[in-house]
C-alpha cells in the first residue's frame, strides 16, 4: 500500500490521506503518527472505501511518521466504531478515541516511576509537608497524581523526594496478571441456576452471537449463574467483559469474583491511576493468555477497548439508566454492548431483576433469549410489601418517617436486625429559603435550586457542581438566622433517625459519603458485621448488596420519581422500589417493605404492592404503544445551547424552521429546555418522535448538515434519550 487513509483524532479534520514510506507496512487498523502542519497527529488506518476524504493527488501526500508498536484495531472494532458514530450521530473520531483509553500505553510498555512515603518521620515539618504526609499514607502514584491527592504542589513533593521522605519505585507496565482459576471455588448450583448456566456455557463454547436476557428475581443468584459462563470463557482462553453501571458496585463485585476465581479481575474506570490504566490497556490488547487480561470489569468506557479476543459480555443491572452517557458521545452502553457482541460473534448476558421494557420487548419478539430465575436462592422468600398512605398516616411536623414505619424500625432494633431507608435525594434539603423575605437560593449558572449539604456545610448545585458556603444572613434582605430547609434529603432522614433512636448506629450512604473504594469496602464490612443498625441511602444502596440480617426496607417517598413528566418515570420508580425492596429478607429471616406514598392508587404503586410485575409491564407497554414511545416508536432530541440566550433561541428556531415534513416523523419544539440554564449556557430543545420505520439518523444528518451556526452555539443530537431536561 502506497497510500493510507487515516481516521484522525480531530473531529474537524476527520479523514486524511497520507503516503506510506518505502519499506513500511501499515495494516488496516494500525495506529499511526502523521504530520499535520508543524504538529503531529494520531490516526487509525481505515478501509479507504468506507471513509470519504478529500481527493489529494499522490504527489502532494505527506508521509506518515511512525506506526505505533501496538496491534492494529480489529475489523470487528472498526465496524463497531462506525456503527456507534452512525447510530448516535456522533463524530467517528470521538467514538474511536474511546478505544485508545491510554495515550501513554500506545508508546509501548516498559517501566514507569511512582513514588511512596519512605516511612521516615522527621521531627519538624512544614505545614504543607505535614499535610502531604497525612494524605499520602498507603498511596503510591506519580508525582502529579500524589500532588492532586494531597492538594499540594508538585514542587512540595519533589522537595520531599530530595529530603528522603518519598522514594521512587519502578513499576513494570507489562507485569503479567495472575491467571484466574475457573475451578477455584465453584458453587453447587440450584436446578434453575444449573439450567440457565448450561445455556450460557453452550453459547460461549459455540462462539456465536447469542443475546440473553437473564431475568431473575432479587437474590436469585444471577451472579453465581453467569460466573459459570465466565468460567467457561476463561477455560477456552477467551476474554470476558463485565459492565457495571457504577463504580460503587465494583467493590462488591471484585470481592465476589475473587472468592469464586481466586484472583481479582482487571478494572477499567475513570479513577484508575495512569500506570494502572497503561498496564490494563496493554494486557487487554495482548489477550487472555500469558498474563494478559482475562476478565475486565468496568464502567461503560470499557466497552470500546481493543480486546484481543472477546468471548463473552455481561451487562449486570442492565436496566440501569447510568449505562446511558449524556455527554460527549451520547450512547447507551447496554445497547452498544449487544452490537459489539454481534460483531465479535460472542454471547451477551443482560442481567436484571427489573429488566428495561425495551429488553423485555426484544425477548418477547424472540430476538433475545429470556432465561428466568423465578425464586430466591436457598429458599429465601421475596419480601412482603405494604403501602403506607401518607395522607392517613401523617408524620409529625418536620418529620418524614410515618409512625408505622418507626414502629417497624423499633422492632428491628429490638431483634438486632437491620433496616434500610431509601430516599433518592442527596443532601439535607432540596430547597432553602429565607423566612423573612422568601428568597430562594438558586444556582447562578443553572435553572436549579441549591441543595443544602449539612455534611459539608455548603449549598450545592447538583447539575454543575457549583458550591457556596451557607451564609449567616439572607443575601436579599440581610436578616440573620432566617434560613429554612424545605423538604427532606437523605441527610435529614439520617438526622431524624438519630433523633428517634439515639442509640441506633446509622450509616448514611450517598455519593457524597461513598466516594472511594475504601469507603465502600468499610461500609460493606460494617454492615455485614452488624456494626450498622440503620442504613439511610440514595439509589446507591438499592442494588447489588446482600446483607442477610437486613429485614426491613422503608421507601420514604415513592412519589418522588413520578414527578417531572419523564417518559420513563413509572418504569424507573418501579425498578428503584423493586430493587431496594429486594435488599430485604435475603437470608433466613423474612423481609418486609413499607412504601410511603400519597398516591397509593397510581398503577405503578399498586403493582408494587400487589407484587404483580406482569401487571406493571403490561400496563406500561400499552401506555408506550399508545404514545408511540420506545420500544414502539423512537425519540431523538436536539439540544441547542449558547451562553447568549438570543443566539441559542435563534439557532433553535432556525433548526425548527427547516424541520422536514414527513409522514413518519413528528418534530416538537423548539422550546426552552426544562433546565433552561445549565453551566451558564442557555438551552433549547427539539424533540423528534418517529415511527420505527423512519430513517431517523439519516434524516437528522441531512437536516442539520447544511445549517450554519454562530461559533458560540452548540448543537447536540441525543438518539434514544433518557434525560428530558
Ligand atoms: N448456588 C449458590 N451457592 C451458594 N450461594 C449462592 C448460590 N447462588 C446464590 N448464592 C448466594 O445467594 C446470594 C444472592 O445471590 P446474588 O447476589 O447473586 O443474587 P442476584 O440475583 O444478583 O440478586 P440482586 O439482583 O438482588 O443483586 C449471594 O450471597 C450468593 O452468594
Ligand atoms: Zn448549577
Amino acid at each position: 500500500m502506497l497510500r493510507v487513509r487515516l481516521l484522525v483524532f480531530n473531529a474537524a479534520l476527520g479523514v486524511l490521506d497520507y503516503r506510506v514510506p518505502e519499506g513500511v507496512q501499515v495494516e488496516l487498523g494500525a495506529i499511526v503518527i502523521a504530520p499535520l502542519g508543524p504538529r503531529q497527529i494520531l490516526g487509525i488506518a481505515w478501509e479507504p472505501e468506507r471513509l470519504e476524504a478529500q481527493d489529494v493527488p499522490e504527489s502532494k501526500l505527506r508521509p506518515i511518521l511512525e506506526v505505533l508498536p501496538v496491534p492494529p484495531l480489529k475489523a470487528e472494532l472498526r465496524r463497531l466504531i462506525e456503527w456507534t458514530a452512525d447510530y448516535y450521530c456522533a463524530p467517528l473520531s470521538a467514538v474511536a478515541r474511546m478505544a485508545l483509553g491510554s495515550m501513554a500505553a500506545l508508546r509501548g510498555g516498559g517501566t514507569t516511576t511512582e513514588y511512596r512515603l519512605t516511612g521516615v518521620e522527621p521531627k519538624r515539618l512544614t505545614p504543607q509537608r505535614a499535610a502531604a504526609m497525612d494524605a499520602l499514607h498507603g498511596e503510591q502514584a506519580s508525582i502529579r497524581e500524589l500532588a492532586e491527592l494531597a492538594s499540594v504542589s508538585e514542587g512540595v513533593l519533589r522537595g520531599m523526594v530530595g529530603a528522603g521522605l518519598l522514594e521512587a519505585i519502578t513499576v513494570d507496565l507489562d507485569k503479567p496478571y495472575p491467571p484466574a482459576n475457573p475451578q477455584h471455588n465453584a458453587p453447587t448450583l440450584s436446578e434453575d441456576q444449573r439450567k440457565a448456566a448450561d445455556r450460557f456455557v453452550d453459547a460461549v463454547k459455540a462462539n456465536q452471537f447469542t443475546p440473553f436476557l437473564l431475568d431473575g428475581v432479587t437474590g436469585s443468584g444471577k451472579t453465581e449463574t453467569y460466573f459459570e459462563a465466565v468460567a467457561a470463557a476463561i477455560e477456552d482462553g477467551k476474554q470476558v467483559l463485565v459492565l457495571l453501571p457504577e463504580i460503587a458496585l465494583t467493590e462488591n463485585f471484585l470481592r465476589r469474583f475473587e472468592e469464586r476465581f481466586g484472583v481479582a479481575p482487571i478494572q477499567w474506570h475513570s479513577s484508575l491511576k495512569a500506570s494502572e490504566r497503561r498496564r490494563a490497556w496493554r494486557a487487554i490488547v495482548k489477550g487472555a493468555a500469558n498474563g494478559g487480561a482475562q476478565v475486565i470489569v468496568g464502567a461503560r468506557s470499557a466497552l470500546f477497548l481493543p480486546y484481543a479476543h472477546l468471548g463473552l459480555i455481561i451487562v449486570d443491572e442492565a436496566h440501569e439508566v447510568s449505562f446511558k452517557q449524556d455527554e460527549g458521545v451520547r450512547y447507551n452502553a447496554r445497547d452498544v454492548a449487544v452490537i459489539r457482541a454481534r460483531y465479535e460473534k460472542a454471547p451477551i448476558i443482560l442481567a436484571s431483576a427489573t429488566p428495561a421494557l425495551e429488553s423485555m420487548q426484544l425477548a418477547e419478539a424472540g430476538i433475545y433469549t429470556k432465561i428466568e430465575l423465578p425464586a430466591r436462592f436457598g429458599g429465601a422468600q421475596l419480601p412482603d410489601i405494604q403501602i403506607l398512605d401518607l395522607r392517613k398516616d401523617v408524620p409529625d411536623k418536620g418529620r418524614w418517617i410515618a409512625k408505622p414505619l418507626v414502629a417497624q424500625m423499633q422492632a428491628r432494633l429490638e431483634r438486632g436486625e437491620q433496616s434500610l431507608l431509601f430516599l433518592n435525594r442527596r443532601g439535607y434539603a432540596p430547597l432553602t429559603l429565607c423566612r423573612n423575605c422568601g428568597h430562594r437560593f438558586q444556582c447562578s449558572h443553572c435553572t436549579a435550586w441549591l441543595v443544602e449539604h449539612r455534611f459539608s456545610q455548603r449549598l450545592a448545585c447538583h447539575h454543575c457542581g457549583h458550591e457556596e458556603p451557607v451564609p449567616d444572613a439572607c443575601p436579599e434582605c440581610s436578616a440573620k438566622d432566617c434560613l429554612v430547609a424545605c423538604g427532606p434529603g437523605v441527610e435529614r432522614i439520617a438526622d431524624e433517625v438519630a433523633e428517634i433512636f439515639p442509640e441506633a448506629r446509622v450509616a448514611l450512604i450517598t455519593s457524597d459519603t461513598m466516594n472511594s473504594p475504601e469507603a465502600i469496602a468499610e461500609f460493606v464490612a460494617k454492615a455485614e458485621n452488624k456494626a450498622i443498625d440503620v442504613i439511610v441511602g440514595t439509589q446507591l444502596v438499592t442494588k447489588g448488596y446482600h446483607f442477610p440480617d437486613l429485614t426491613l426496607v422503608g421507601v420514604i417517598d415513592a412519589d418522588l420519581g413520578l414527578e417531572g413528566g419523564d417518559l420513563r418515570a413509572a418504569e424507573r420508580t418501579y425498578q428503584q422500589v423493586a430493587q431496594v425492596a429486594g435488599r430485604a429478607g435475603r437470608g433466613e429471616k423474612p423481609g418486609e417493605v413499607l412504601i410511603q406514598t400519597r398516591h397509593p392508587e397510581a398503577p405503578v404503586i399498586a403493582a408494587l404492592a400487589a407484587g404483580d410485575r406482569d401487571a406493571f409491564y403490561d400496563a406500561e407497554t400499552e401506555a408506550r404503544r399508545d404514545a408511540g414511545a420506545p420500544p414502539f416508536g423512537r425519540w431523538a432530541a436536539i439540544i441547542v445551547s449558547s451562553e447568549d440566550m438570543a443566539e441559542a433561541r435563534d439557532a433553535a428556531r432556525a433548526i425548527g424552521g427547516t424541520a422536514p415534513d414527513l409522514p413518519d416523523m413528528l418534530v416538537l419544539g423548539p422550546a426552552p429546555a426544562p433546565l433552561s440554564l445549565l453551566r451558564g449556557r442557555h438551552r433549547f430543545r427539539l424533540l423528534i418522535n418517529a415511527r420505527r420505520s423512519a430513517q431517523l439518523q439519516k434524516i437528522v444528518r441531512a437536516w442539520l448538515g447544511p445549517l450554519d451556526f454562530p461559533k458560540g452555539v452548540r448543537v447536540h443530537v441525543d438518539v434514544d434519550p433518557y434525560s428530558f431536561v
